[in-house]
């Protein structure tokens, strides 16, 4: 009998013995079961196969996974954007297996983000032991040995991005095996490819096709996402070639309860300059998983860094110690990095009951089995809806009723979140941002396209078109191409692959060692390394924490040691900001919106040191060489006029714009009403939690935007607060912006406007990366603002006067 009582009875036991007053309950939704829809076997899959996956237990395949089983089948590229333990797997193992067991020489690649998914998945086919299927892991882990017999031998070949690019295309030819027939590509978790990370996977992509091409090969790409919108889109932007989607999900899902939980303030200890403190998320999220496991629910928690996954393990178990020592010992933490059959012994643990509940970093999002927990409780956003549903829906068994509890952080996205249940539950799944055509991703990525075959003119509209062209030019006049006839040739003989990293933005990566053992840790963007490596910095690494003590950038190496102090620390960095070029600018009468080419000078002053309960230790100076940066960004300004001019008064609707909705009204609107002393806190507090809020709209991290805001600026000459993309040549995020600018400026309101606090605090305008300290900040006078901005741009929208520019910064006039 179904217990659909459960797991509201399991959110009255965590929020028992809390006054109502106090709850920190913001809002509750239940999601009903879902059924599953089976369909039969298709006659074209091989008996074999079929006979393979029943002994594994799936009895009869659910219809999506046939739909896009079939559509692959039929030779058309196919995105399956299904939700957590769908059985996405089984949708291209299907096509896959049956193709290599009829034609012996057919060949599949299947890429993963990560090597933990890839390993995760070449079990799974392994298991189902089809004879003749010769499937092997080709990653930086696989043994040189073996990645001779790979390269003659093997049939399936489970890879990532990065060793696609340096170990597989770069030598090509010892691949010809491979490419001459190779039937499948396989793009698991392709949500997670966006940025300049996911820019590269395109143009990498891309280069992937030409190659399968010229070795006679046109292989079908099946492409596996989390829900997204439009993820036929999506895939056809990745793969640059058009996919089918499929959405419909017929797998079976238990009913769900989801909580949204917003910590209390503190009263006895405040923040910086004084600000009110929230209790951690961690912390919090450690009392609901003691409460949860009390009731003998088995309870995942998902925890953003390794030591909050331990700390909120550690804080349930001492709160079970004090009711039963045995219930302490079935709460565990788990962290990245651990070995495969580590992971496989926590699931058996977990499913049995033997272990009740585990705090966990993202590493258990992808490529676990778990699924049908009685709860799971997040601390703290996971920086996309994607992420959010992977992780909650591993909660939720057929017939049992499953509890999700979202904990909000300090941090405006949060506060907004919880405060607007809508987003995070009517709205559907972002679409990744991914833009090809920046030139600091094609160039590189044209370089190796050259320097594995020649390119020719008629394949340059798969790389961009005119972009490519442009790119190619400037290759060519810095001697690194060379232009012929038949078309582009490399002209070096060192391969090009070494040099371009996918997952940064060029330039000579800073190298991490540790100086006792002299082992190379990783390596860091040129570009980010003054915000994550310097001197004092807590560095964290596959889940192991280093102190940073020496950061040398002229020859790239930053010297850390093994430590885990109790701490975290936060880069603090100012910046100055220049229009290079605009290249869209919409006048709103008194406000002016524009996206354009910026060049940021920024510098790191210091760092501050936090506990995880939110307490600030204190802050360090650093004296760090200014970083430049030539990106993308959008930026608004507003007249010393509607700044000055007062505002509308809240009972006349119908002029202006009314609290937040953006709604346009008959009059003029009404201005922020601030005195001049107040602009530069108002615009810095307005500033900062736009940055919190973008990530909303651009799926991206607030580390990868940054902002300045200035009351009077050179290049515009008006107040003004500009967002940027963090990378160069941008990663998209500005543009999502400028498209979105309307909800994403309702949506910082809204989040400012939500927090119960007096005057900002890190919960809405205060910033962890601010290098003025969070000072001057204006709650209030960012209110005042957006409102203006909100009310000119609504009620100037059908009229406005929308001017799309191109225009170098020597001959565009300064003001917008
Ligand atoms: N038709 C089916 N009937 C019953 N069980 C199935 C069926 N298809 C897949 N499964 C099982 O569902 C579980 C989840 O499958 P899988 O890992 O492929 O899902 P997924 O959608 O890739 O998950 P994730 O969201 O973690 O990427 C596996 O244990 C698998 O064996």
């Amino acid at each position: 009998m179904a217990d659909i009582e459960r797991a509201r009875r399991l959110l009255r036991r965590v929020t028992a013995g809390i006054p109502e007053s106090s709850n920190p309950v913001t809002h509750v939704a239940e999601q009903p079961a879902r059924a599953a829809r089976c369909v039969e076997w298709p006659s074209w899959a091989d008996e074999g196969v079929v006979a393979a996956l029943r002994k594994s237990g799936v009895e009869q395949p659910w219809a999506h996974q046939i739909e896009a089983a079939e559509l692959a089948r039929s030779g058309r590229n196919v995105v399956i954007s299904t939700g957590t333990a769908s059985g996405k797997s089984l949708a291209y193992q299907l096509p896959v297996l049956s193709d290599l067991v009829e034609d012996e020489r057919a060949c599949a690649l299947y890429l993963s983000p990560t090597k933990a998914l890839g390993a995760d998945q070449l079990r799974s086919l392994s298991s189902l032991d089809i004879s003749g299927v010769r499937a092997a892991t080709y990653d930086g882990d696989t043994p040189m040995a073996e990645r001779d017999w790979v390269r003659a031998h093997a049939r399936w070949v489970f890879t990532n991005p990065d060793m696609l690019h340096r170990g597989i295309l770069a030598s090509h030819a010892r691949w010809s095996r491979l490419f001459r027939k190779l039937s499948y590509v396989i793009v698991d978790e392709c949500h997670g490819y966006r940025g300049v990370f996911g820019s590269h996977v395109a143009l990498l992509l891309r280069r992937l096709h030409r190659v399968a091409r010229y070795y006679g090969s046109s292989p079908v790409f099946i492409l596996a996402s989390a829900t997204t919108a439009s993820p036929a889109e999506f895939a056809s932007r990745l793969v640059g070639q058009e996919c089918g989607a499929v959405t419909d999900d017929g797998s079976p899902r238990g009913a769900r309860t989801v909580a949204l939980w917003e910590p209390p303030l503190l009263e006895d200890f405040s923040g910086e300059n004084g600000a009110p403190v929230r209790r951690s998320a961690g912390a919090e999220a450690g009392r609901i998983l003691a409460e949860l496991v009390i009731e003998g629910a088995r309870t995942l928690t998902f925890v953003r860094s390794r030591r909050g996954a331990e700390l909120t393990a550690l804080g349930a178990r001492r709160l079970l110690s004090e009711v039963d020592k045995e219930l302490a010992g079935k709460v565990a933490a788990y962290r990245a990095g651990f070995l495969p059959e580590e992971r496989r012994k926590l699931e058996r643990a977990l499913l049995s009951g033997e272990l009740l509940g585990v705090a966990t970093t993202n590493a258990l999002e992808l490529g676990v089995d778990i699924a049908g927990l009685d709860s799971v409780v997040l601390a703290g956003y996971p920086g996309t809806l994607a992420s959010f549903w992977q992780q909650a829906g591993r909660a939720g068994r057929s017939g049992d009723e499953a509890l999700v509890v979202f904990v909000a952080r300090d941090d405006p996205l949060d506060t907004y979140l919880v405060h607007h249940p809508a987003a995070i539950l009517d709205r559907p799944v972002e679409t990744a941002v991914l833009d090809p055509a920046n030139p600091y991703v094609l160039a590189p990525q044209l370089a190796c396209a050259a320097a594995e075959l020649p390119l020719t003119a008629k394949e340059l509209d798969a790389f961009g078109g005119d972009a490519a062209r442009e790119v190619l030019q400037a290759l060519v006049a810095d001697k690194l191409l060379r232009r012929r006839p038949s078309g582009w040739y490399w002209t070096s003989k060192d391969r090009p692959q070494y040099e371009v990293d996918i997952r940064g933005s060029g330039g000579d990566q800073i190298a991490v060692v540790e100086a006792d053992t002299s082992r190379l840790l990783g390596t860091v963007d040129p570009g980010s390394a003054c915000t994550t490596v310097y001197p004092g910095a807590v560095y964290l690494h596959q889940g192991s924490s280093y102190v940073v003590d020496e950061l040398d950038l002229e020859s790239g190496i930053a010297l850390v040691h093994a430590e885990d102090p109790e701490w975290t620390t936060s880069a603090r960095e100012v910046a100055d900001i220049s229009v290079l070029a605009v290249h869209e600018r919409v006048d709103y009468g008194g406000v002016t919106v524009c996206l354009g080419d910026v060049a940021v000078t920024s510098q790191v002053v210091g760092y501050l040191r936090r506990r995880p309960s939110g307490e600030i230790l204190d802050q360090v100076a650093l004296d760090l060489p200014e970083q430049k940066l030539e990106t993308r960004a959008v930026w608004y300004t507003v007249s010393d006029e509607l700044l000055d001019r007062p505002p509308v008064p809240e009972d006349s609707a119908g002029t202006g714009v009314r609290s937040g909705t953006g709604e346009p009204g008959g009059r003029a609107p009404g201005g922020a009403g601030l005195e001049p002393a107040r602009i530069p806190g108002a615009l810095h507090a307005a500033e900062h939690a736009a940055i919190g809020l973008l990530p909303l709209f651009a799926t991206c991290d607030r580390w990868d935007i940054g902002g300045v805001s200035t009351a009077l600026h050179a290049d515009t000459g008006e107040a003004t607060v500009f967002v940027h993309d963090g990378h160069p040549g941008g990663a998209g995020f500005a543009d999502r912006g400028f498209a979105a600018l309307v909800p994403w400026l309702a949506a910082t309101r809204e989040a400012i406007v939500s927090c119960e606090c007096p005057a900002g605090c890190p919960s809405c305008v205060q910033s962890p990366k601010c290098g003025n300290g969070n000072d001057p900040l204006d709650k209030a006078g960012a209110v005042a603002v957006l409102d203006t901005v909100l009310g000119a741009v609504c009620h100037h929208g059908d009229q406005r006067d929308h001017v799309v520019v191109f225009q170098a910064a020597a001959d565009a006039p300064t003001s917008c």
